[in-house]
Order: C-alpha cells, then sequence, then structure tokens
C-alpha cells in the first residue's frame, strides 16, 4: 500500500492511498479522513460511494464532509467508482466503463474480468481499512448518484455488515433508470440477474428491514428519468422499510446540494455506529 497524499484537516488527516486489488486486478485508490479521535482510540467507518465520472477525488475535494467526520469521530473512506489502467474496458458515455463501475460484479465479458467492484467495496476494501487504520467493525455506507444506488445494494446483498445506510440523489432503480446500458453489458439481458442487482428489488424482497435516510433535490434535471425516487418510496412501502425521504427545494443534483447535507448524513451514521 502506498500512500499518495496527506493534508492536515479540522484536527485530523485527509489521505489517499493507493493499493494493488486482487478484486479488480488493477491499482485502485482511496481516499481516507482519519479524525482526531483515531490518534487515541479505534473509530467507525462510513464509506461514501461516488456518482458517474468521479474518483475519490471528488468527494474529498468538494463535500466539506472532514468538519462533520471530526466532529463525530467517524473515519469517512471513499474509493474510486470504477477499475482503472492500461487495458481495463471502456466504452462511449459517462455511464458505462471507466468511472461507471456501478458497484456490481459484472458476469459478462470483457467486463467481467475487471468490474467486480462489489467485491472491492464490500469485501477486499473494509478488510484492508480495518487491518491497516485505527478502525472498529462498527460500518455504515452512503453515496452520491450511482454512489446512492451503491450504498444500497451493498447494504442490501450483505445484510449485518453495515448498521447503517443512507443515500444522496440515489439512482433508486438502475435497471429502470440509469443504469440501463451499464446492466446490458455488464449482466447481459437476463433480467433475474438485474434484479439482484436493483435497489428496488432488493427492498422488496429482503427480510431485514432497512431504515433509510435519502436526500433528494427537487430541482435535480435527472430527477424523472435517471433517479425514480417515486419507484423507492413504492419498494420501501411493499418491503415494510421505514424511509425517511426529504425532498429539498431548489437544490440540483451537483455538489452544492452534497455538501449542503452531507453533515445530516454524518450525523445520522453517527449516531447508528456509536450506539452500544
Ligand atoms: N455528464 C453526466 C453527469 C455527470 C454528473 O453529474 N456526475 C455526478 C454524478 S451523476 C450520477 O452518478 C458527479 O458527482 N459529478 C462529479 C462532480 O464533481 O460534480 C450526464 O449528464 O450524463
Amino acid at each position: 500500500m502506498r500512500k499518495i497524499e496527506s493534508h492536515g484537516s479540522f484536527g485530523g488527516t485527509q489521505e489517499v492511498w493507493a493499493h494493488d486489488a486482487t478484486s479488480t486486478s488493477c491499482e485502485m485508490r482511496f481516499g481516507v479522513f482519519l479524525p482526531p479521535q483515531a490518534q487515541h482510540t479505534p473509530c467507525p467507518v462510513l464509506y461514501f460511494l461516488s456518482g458517474l465520472t468521479c474518483t475519490e477525488q471528488n468527494f474529498i475535494q468538494k463535500s466539506g464532509m472532514q468538519r462533520y467526520a471530526a466532529e463525530h469521530g467517524l473515519i469517512i473512506v471513499s474509493p474510486d467508482t470504477s477499475p482503472r489502467g492500461e487495458g481495463v474496458p471502456d466504452a462511449e458515455g459517462d455511464d458505462i466503463g471507466l468511472s461507471a463501475g456501478f458497484y456490481v460484479d459484472a458476469t459478462q465479458a470483457p467486463w467481467s474480468a475487471q468490474y467486480r467492484m462489489q467485491s472491492y467495496v464490500t469485501q477486499e476494501l473494509p478488510t484492508l481499512v480495518e487491518a491497516h487504520f485505527p478502525a472498529s467493525d462498527m460500518r455504515g455506507i452512503t453515496g452520491h448518484s450511482m454512489g446512492g444506488h451503491g450504498a444500497l445494494i451493498c447494504a442490501l446483498r450483505n445484510p449485518g455488515f453495515y448498521r447503517s445506510v443512507s443515500a444522496l440523489a440515489p439512482i433508486c432503480s438502475a435497471s429502470r433508470g440509469w443504469g440501463r446500458k451499464a446492466f446490458a453489458a455488464y449482466f447481459g439481458e437476463d433480467a433475474d440477474t438485474w434484479r439482484r442487482w436493483d435497489a428496488c428489488d432488493l427492498l422488496r424482497a429482503s427480510k431485514e428491514k432497512f431504515p433509510l435516510l435519502v436526500d433528494q433535490g427537487d430541482a435535480d434535471p435527472f430527477l424523472e428519468d435517471k433517479l425514480q425516487p417515486d419507484l423507492l418510496r413504492a419498494a420501501c412501502d411493499a418491503g415494510g422499510h421505514a424511509l425517511d425521504l426529504r425532498m429539498r427545494r431548489g437544490y440540483d443534483h451537483g455538489f452544492y446540494f452534497v455538501a449542503s447535507f452531507v453533515g445530516d448524513h454524518v450525523a445520522h451514521h453517527a449516531a447508528a455506529l456509536t450506539r452500544a
């Protein structure tokens, strides 16, 4: 593992690390914010999954989350959004290939060899983080847009592994919205497989009940066609999950929105992760 960056921030440290990942067969980078409390005691970890076109940098530079993480004593880990490097498959468009891993394990060639972001985020990365940083095994997961979809499916596919889950402007049903092109490529046209990676289908089927905090701007240009919060509401009703969906007047999809509400999400996770 190699430390790429280290910056003092709100009494803690914002770092970026690189390592050779086995799940994605390439070098992967991730951000880790270590709050001041981590100098003395193991801290809970909140994973933040970013959206299309992002690397590990967008969230750590634009969200201002370090202030809230330092206040609540949370480590925040922010992985990259896809495998990277020479030979990694890509295709035309922002919603497939590089920066568009959709946090799934692809089944179709040529994607299946390296587009294994579900395994990376839910297995390899937590193992690495808990071995190398002062991290406890209390984990929460959140994300923005494609990363909101990612947070939901990671929690739903791994019951008991995360104590808390939330999302900012998530792609609520990737197989019906913004993920259709990627799902067709990564999984082929098998509808059963698509359902196993779609947050709304997983919510309808889940026996474990998930209390969900979701913020969504009502001026988001992707709201109706690509994000589809109405489908999330219907799936939570059908599956018996408590959904706190907060529609935010005048907010669009970008990081001005994320920065406005990330503090609420950090506080939400801190309450769940520091409860005895
Ligand atoms: N160009 C794309 C949309 C690009 C975009 O808005 N990306 C968002 C995430 S969208 C869903 O996953 C983002 O976080 N961008 C990075 C940033 O720093 O703003 C299109 O219009 O299709």
